[in-house]
């Protein structure tokens, strides 16, 4: 069996810049696939050359087992089951949301194309603002809109860039959560990609870590954040507090990796007011708000770590730092 879409020792380059090397990945049906990385490093270009926009240098594309032709060999280029929804939407703005959608079923019969807008309609929850004028759409919805009329055509794979990029906590929910409908229920597959860690952690099946045109990392979000290959990849993925391997042993013991210098997330470490185990007394340095947790900062004999905790602690005082999870991670 092969893989619904296949991207073969890609690689991309803008003379004297080599965008993507060696890019490898494979997607399966009704899989989201997130690809983190920061700016630059690469990810709107992979997602044109996925979709079939424009050649790599080297390698190739298959969907299905069939391989894709060049872009420069094809009158418009691109592949009909492959969509992608760029960051600026690309909707026509004086026309409705469902006239958008529609306009992508122009050629089919009217019948079919009425019941069509309605699924996709629903599926996006568009419903409330069906008939309004694209121009009047809030950033969540202009997207959702975009993604409905990507996926008007059944197209079966889904290309996102940065679709979270302008929207705000509640409409990133709900769009995720129309992401993951849309793969469960109709098999669409879907690569997304951001530079923002938390997206890509909470909607990815597998997620990749993208850094100057390289794939350093691939797997599920687990994986990359609790067994990051690098400090890089770890300080992408979220707050790490790292650890010489003397300090640790000093402090906690035996460490989990045989590693010199341990990267440790804050909530493998938990501070309290009276001594425990295996630990070392530390002195806070600062408590910062940040709603569901404070951040606290502590210090060990010169050796600073993050910490999170349900209440804040006053500067300078004693707690006692224990390292905790040593199996799980
Ligand atoms: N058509 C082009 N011509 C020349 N250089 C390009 C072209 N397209 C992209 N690049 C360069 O390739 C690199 C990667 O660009 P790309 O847009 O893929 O990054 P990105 O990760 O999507 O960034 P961002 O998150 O800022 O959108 C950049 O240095 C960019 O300047």
């Amino acid at each position: 069996m092969y893989s619904l879409l296949e991207l073969r020792h890609l690689s991309k380059n803008y003379p004297p810049q080599s965008v993507l090397s060696d890019i490898q990945l494979e997607l399966q049906t009704g899989e989201i696939l997130g690809l983190l990385g920061e700016s630059g490093s690469g990810k709107s270009t992979l997602l044109r050359l996925a979709a079939g926009l424009i050649d790599p240098d080297e390698g190739e594309i298959w969907l299905n087992g069939e391989k894709l032709r060049l872009a420069s060999d094809q009158l418009i280029p691109g592949h009909p089951d492959i969509k992608i929804v760029h960051q600026d939407y690309n909707l026509s703005l004086p026309i409705s949301v469902r006239e958008n959608i529609a306009y992508a079923l122009r050629y089919y019969q009217k019948a079919y194309r009425d019941e069509r807008v309605d699924e996709l309609i629903e599926l996006c929850h568009l419903e409330t603002v069906a008939d309004k004028p694209a121009k009047s759409l809030s950033g969540g919805e202009k997207q959702r809109t975009a993604i409905a009329r990507a996926l008007a055509e059944e197209a079966k794979v889904l290309l996102l860039d940065e679709p979270f990029a302008h929207l705000d906590f509640a409409n990133r929910r709900r769009l995720a959560q129309t992401i993951r409908t849309l793969a469960e229920e109709t098999g669409t597959a879907c690569i997304f990609v951001t530079h923002d860690a938390p997206d890509a952690l909470s909607l990815s099946d597998r997620m990749g870590i993208l850094y100057q045109g390289k794939l350093l990392q691939m797997g599920t979000p687990q994986e990359v954040y609790q067994q990051p290959i690098s400090e890089y990849v770890a300080e992408l993925t979220g707050e790490i507090n790292v650890v010489p391997r003397n300090t640790f042993e000093q402090f906690f013991g035996t460490p989990p990796r045989p590693s010199d210098t341990l990267l440790i997330r804050p909530e493998q470490l938990i501070i309290t007011e009276t001594e425990g185990t295996q630990g070392i007394w530390a002195t806070v340095e600062r408590s910062i708000f940040e709603g569901s947790r404070y951040r606290i900062q502590v210090t060990a004999e010169q050796q600073s770590f993050i910490v999170y905790a349900p209440i804040a602690f006053p500067k300078e005082k004693s707690v006692f730092l224990r390292y905790i999870f040593p199996t799980t991670y």
